[in-house]
């Protein structure tokens, strides 16, 4: 077959050749389709236009740099390789940035959606895995995380309804950016993903969701490898941008200037913004005023504490997904038991229904006490970060503000290292949770400090009975 196009026209070929073009396209999109998964394609590769054909060759255009190397080095060869096989006469494919005045065919619409319009059968192999293609910029969107999964009851409805609206209606006036707060473990980036998940269902818009801490490290990469241009550039690109757990930025000035751009440009593009944080706009001190107030422009909504209420609906529904038995008189217990944060209860209850399927065993009472042991434990004595880090101030005499700054003093950091240790044993929160705690350290730093404070316990007895005097006042 042969393809009417005039050499020196380069145009986009009309007529029956532009048709066939096109409809090899729609079968390239819905093979593509299936075998990168809904998410990846929408994300990337339906931002695609179809350019000019020139002999063997037919140009695919992109709107930016970044998104053409991005396509070309994920989805180049497989890009030839299906063109040749749907419209032989194609042998090579050439990736453009679109530049003003091309002769495109648009993108393909998303109503258009491709694998309806025909009917080919699936590849047999398994699609590419999402979060390998997307780590370089995004996380991929964690697929438990939808608004049907989300138990809405007093403390998060308002946080919900707003989110609904977001997925339903991005960029509408008053929701953006939309700002959620609320403390740990109660449903932040259950809601952004949930977002996230509807809109990609909805439409064609690119989202790319990541945590603040992530977006430091890609910019901090970007500026080493000197391609700070694509970053903003891939950034900017998107048509909703989620970034999470943003109080990772207070004190990192430069990321946060970063970050203030990006929020500007994208919403003077009328792109969706959507932040969260452990606080709300105003009480995140540490963050720059101009970019506190922007934060602050559009809706704040806050997930509160849970009641005893919603712990048991998030309980019920949760075991009704799993399929084991578990008793209400259970349910009610560990809900009275554990009220810190959702995903502590989840995991208190995953650990019961997988000892059930493992031993096939009925959930009881008694097996519950017996398997949770360690965490019911940690409940009881109900220690608090910062009572640890108030008594292990005043034993070693250093300041309370010391167990956050970046003071690295021997005198200093060596109580601080201790308050992490004892952390970790009296409580049951996470090292990314203690690190927060600490001044938004790692985890990997919480990690060190635990081992070399039992390692220093170990070689020296006069450190050990000092740790474990501490230890003994606090549980008391
Ligand atoms: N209302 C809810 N219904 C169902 N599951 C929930 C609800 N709230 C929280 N969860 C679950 O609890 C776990 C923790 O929630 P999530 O990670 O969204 O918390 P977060 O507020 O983002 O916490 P962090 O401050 O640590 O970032 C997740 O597994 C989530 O699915």
């Amino acid at each position: 077959m042969t393809i009417g196009v005039d050499d020196d026209e380069r145009a986009f070929p009309q007529l029956e050749d532009g048709k066939a073009l096109e409809e090899s396209w729609l079968q390239i999109c819905s093979r593509l389709k299936g075998e990168v998964g809904e998410v990846e394609y929408r994300t990337w590769l339906t931002k695609i236009a179809l350019g000019p054909v020139d002999g063997d060759e037919i140009t695919l255009l992109l709107p930016t740099r970044f998104l053409r190397d991005w396509v070309r080095s994920q989805y180049g060869d497989r890009l030839s390789e299906l063109w040749n096989q749907v419209m032989p006469a194609i042998r090579r494919v050439e990736l453009q940035v679109a530049r003003p005045g091309d002769p495109v065919a648009p993108p393909l619409a998303l109503s258009e959606d491709p694998s309806d319009a025909v009917s080919i059968a699936e590849p047999e192999e398994a699609p590419r895995s999402a979060p390998e293609v997307r780590s370089d910029l995004v996380t991929a969107l964690d697929t438990r995380f939808t608004f049907d999964t989300f138990v809405v009851g007093k403390p998060n409805e308002f946080a919900y309804a707003c989110a609904r609206r977001v997925a339903e209606k991005p960029s509408s006036v008053g929701f953006n950016p939309l700002f959620l707060y609320g403390g740990v473990g109660l449903g932040k980036t259950h809601l952004m993903h949930a977002i996230g998940a509807e809109l990609v269902q909805r439409g064609n818009v690119s989202v790319a969701y990541m945590s603040a801490e992530k977006f430091m490290y890609r910019f901090i990469a970007a500026i080493r490898s000197q391609s700070t241009m694509e970053f903003k550039e891939q950034l900017r690109s998107v048509d909703v941008l989620m970034i999470d757990d943003l109080q990772f930025l207070i004190g990192k000035d430069n990321t946060q200037e970063e970050f203030f751009h990006t929020f500007n440009a994208l919403v003077d593009a009328g792109r969706q913004i959507v932040v969260s944080a452990d606080k709300s706009p105003s009480d995140l001190s540490g963050l720059e005023d101009r970019l506190r107030t922007r934060l602050g422009c559009g809706m704040v909504a806050d997930i509160h504490a849970t009641t005893f209420e919603l712990r048991i609906s998030i309980l019920e529904s949760k075991a009704a997904a799993s399929g084991v038995v578990v008793p209400a008189k259970v349910l009610e217990f560990l809900a009275h038991k554990i009220t810190s944060n959702v995903r502590e209860l989840e995991g208190a209850l995953n650990r019961l229904i997988a000892h059930a399927n493992l031993f096939g065993r009925p959930v009881t009472l008694e097996a519950t006490q017996d398997v949770l042991h360690d965490i019911l434990k940690a409940h009881d004595r109900r220690v608090t970060i910062e009572e640890i880090q108030k008594r292990v101030a005043e034993h070693w005499n250093i300041r309370l503000t010391d167990m956050s700054s970046a003071r690295r003093a021997r005198a200093v950091a060596r109580p601080r290292q201790v308050a992490m240790y004892l952390a970790k044993q009296l409580t049951s929160r996470s090292l990314p949770e203690i690190g927060r705690k600490f001044g938004n350290r790692d985890h990997t730093t919480v990690m060190h400090a635990v081992s070399r404070v039992a390692e220093l316990m170990e070689r020296d007895p006069a450190f050990a009975e000092d740790v474990e005097l501490m230890r003994r006042m606090l549980e008391s």
